[in-house]
């Protein structure tokens, strides 16, 4: 895809800003290392097994015939169905619903679990698609449990788009992690002496992708509770990885990269199984050089401030490199003095999922020490691009996307005379937020819009988009040019208390146009600057 687009420059930064700098911190940040659970104390229960049992669930109300079900997030409202006992469903949600925003809700943020926690674990890599929609009602039940018969079983799978040979394979994908909770299944796992609770492993690596639950299987030396246990009712695996008299177990025992790329393909279809009016979006590719927060503050003496970071992808540091943004003016045209240098440091390296083989690096737009660039304000900018010099000869590369360059509106954005009143406890903060619009632009309404984390009774979360308006600014202080008008508007923290992330954007009507800023945290960007 084309920067900027704020759906998926959020999707893509949820799946590959993981480790280092600029990592978001929920996804990778709770599976390290992969044995981490954040919910007590239970031997051999992970995070890791915890999020992709609760994909499977989500997933498994699917059925082919109607298109209703499917990975949608209506296991917010199912968990009080024996289908679906444990609290992993509970915690998981609780955890991965910390990342939910207007571009990507409950639903996304499930199946992105479910997939840093596969490939993060060893796994193999499962390509990311985005922009399912989250159901505000529970499904019709149908989560397979296993005290069913096969037959019962093969159904299930039938109604959920798998064939029998992929049923076999997707529960020895998701077998390969996690295990049975005495708590929830105490019928099938004993509870020993002197532990509260206890969860029975299916295979002897429960917080690690591998094929130890086919090896461990077809060598009879598995302790899997659903093949092994003393109850024969519920041991649904031995009957399901038997049922084609072992064929299929036995080559996964054969081969692990067999296993890992099976595991793969189907992983991916499970979490793509949404309901049939749901439209994905591609595959989310990492973008090998993307902007990121490319903000302009109009500074009131004649000149705007570039701010931002840009990623480079598979980027090892180099002390020969030299890299520089060059910039077009609102007119369209280049100057010899239309350009900046990038900067970057030690510590603005990054990683992929997994450790990853390679670096991800971070400049700053600017010298380090200023992280801006100035531009005239009355020439503008219409779009930007990048200009890098390895240092070994191969001469100057551009990074433009192709020729279309990175396009950065300069008819709305922040005005350097926002400012915050703290309270005198330091505990609360008003901020004024200026805005500087365009004098060539007629706007209907000038605005800020933020999403609020909500709640809702029946224990689902999502989020709305909440706006704050703008009037007209008066006044000495507000220094409107002729080029740009300043409007302005108050901004509490308490509004901002309910927003996750803490991030707004700026937005203006006119005509049927609506232009956006890209999306930035006012607190931390005014960064104690008090008003007079
Ligand atoms: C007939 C189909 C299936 C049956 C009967 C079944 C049954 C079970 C049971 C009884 C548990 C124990 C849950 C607990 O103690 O909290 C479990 C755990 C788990 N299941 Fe399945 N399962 C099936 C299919 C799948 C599939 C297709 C996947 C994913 C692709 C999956 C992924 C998991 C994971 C990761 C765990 C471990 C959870 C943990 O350790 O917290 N299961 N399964």
């Amino acid at each position: 895809y084309t920067w900027p687009d704020p759906q998926l420059d959020e999707l893509e930064s949820l799946v590959y800003d993981q480790h280092g700098f600029n990592s978001r911190g929920i996804l990778a940040g709770a599976l390290d290392p992969c044995s981490r659970f954040n919910f007590g104390s239970t031997v051999n229960r992970s995070n890791v097994a915890d999020w992709i049992r609760t994909a499977y669930h989500d997933m498994a109300t699917h059925n082919v015939e109607d298109g209703t079900g499917g990975l949608d997030a209506s296991i917010q409202f199912e968990q009080d169905r024996a289908e679906n006992a444990g609290d992993g469903f509970f915690n998981s949600i609780r955890h991965l619903s910390l990342g939910i925003t207007r571009y990507a809700g409950v639903a996304d943020l499930i199946a992105l679990g479910a997939k840093t926690a596969i490939e993060q674990c060893g796994g193999p890599k499962v390509p990311f698609r985005g922009g399912r929609v989250d159901a505000t009602v529970p499904n019709n039940p149908g989560v397979p449990e296993p005290q069913q018969g096969l037959d019962s079983h093969i159904a299930a799978f039938a109604r959920q788009g798998f064939t029998q040979t992929e049923m076999i394979t997707l529960v020895a994908c998701g077998h390969s992690f996690g295990g049975v909770q005495h708590s929830a299944f105490p019928d099938t796992v004993p509870l020993p002496d002197g532990v509260d609770d206890v969860s029975q492993t299916f295979d002897s690596t429960p917080f690690n992708f591998d094929n130890a639950i086919a090896f461990e299987y077809v060598h009879g030396t598995t302790n899997n509770p659903l093949i092994v246990g003393h109850n024969d009712t519920t041991n649904s695996d031995k009957r399901i990885f038997g049922s084609d008299g072992n064929a299929t177990m036995a080559s996964f025992a054969a081969s692990p990269d067999l296993f890992k790329s099976t595991c793969g393909t189907l992983f991916a279809r499970m979490l793509d199984t949404v309901p049939k009016d749901v439209q994905l979006t591609e595959v989310i590719e990492p973008l090998p050089v993307k902007p990121q927060t490319m903000l302009l503050t109009y500074m009131g003496d004649g000149t705007l401030k570039l701010s931002g970071q840009v990623r480079f992808w598979d980027t090892a540091e180099s002390t020969s490199r030299s890299a520089k943004i060059v910039w077009a003016d609102r007119a369209g045209k280049t100057d010899t003095s239309y350009t900046d240098v990038l900067s970057t440091n030690a510590d603005m390296v990054a990683s992929a999922l997994n450790g990853g083989n390679f670096s991800v690096l971070w400049y700053n737009v600017g010298p380090i020490d200023k992280n801006f660039s100035v531009l005239e304000e009355t020439a503008g900018i219409s779009k930007f691009w990048f200009e890098i010099d390895e240092g070994d000869g191969s001469g100057v590369r551009t990074e433009d996307q192709n020729g279309v360059g990175f396009v950065l509106q300069d008819s709305v954005m922040l005005a350097d005379s926002s400012c915050e009143i703290t309270s005198s406890s330091g505990s609360s903060s008003n901020a004024t937020i200026d805005i500087a619009v365009r004098a060539d632009i007629q706007p209907s309404r000038v605005y800020i819009e933020y999403d609020l984390f909500n709640t809702a009774p029946s224990g689902g979360s999502y989020t709305t988009v909440n706006t704050t308006d703008a009037q007209p600014a008066s006044g000495p202080s507000k220094r409107a040019s002729s080029a740009y008008n300043i409007w302005t508007l108050q901004l509490s923290d308490s509004i901002l208390t309910l927003s996750l992330p803490r991030t707004i954007n700026i937005a203006v009507d006119a005509g049927d146009r609506k232009i956006t800023t890209a999306s930035f945290a006012p607190f931390s960007l005014l960064a104690g600057k008090q008003c007079k």
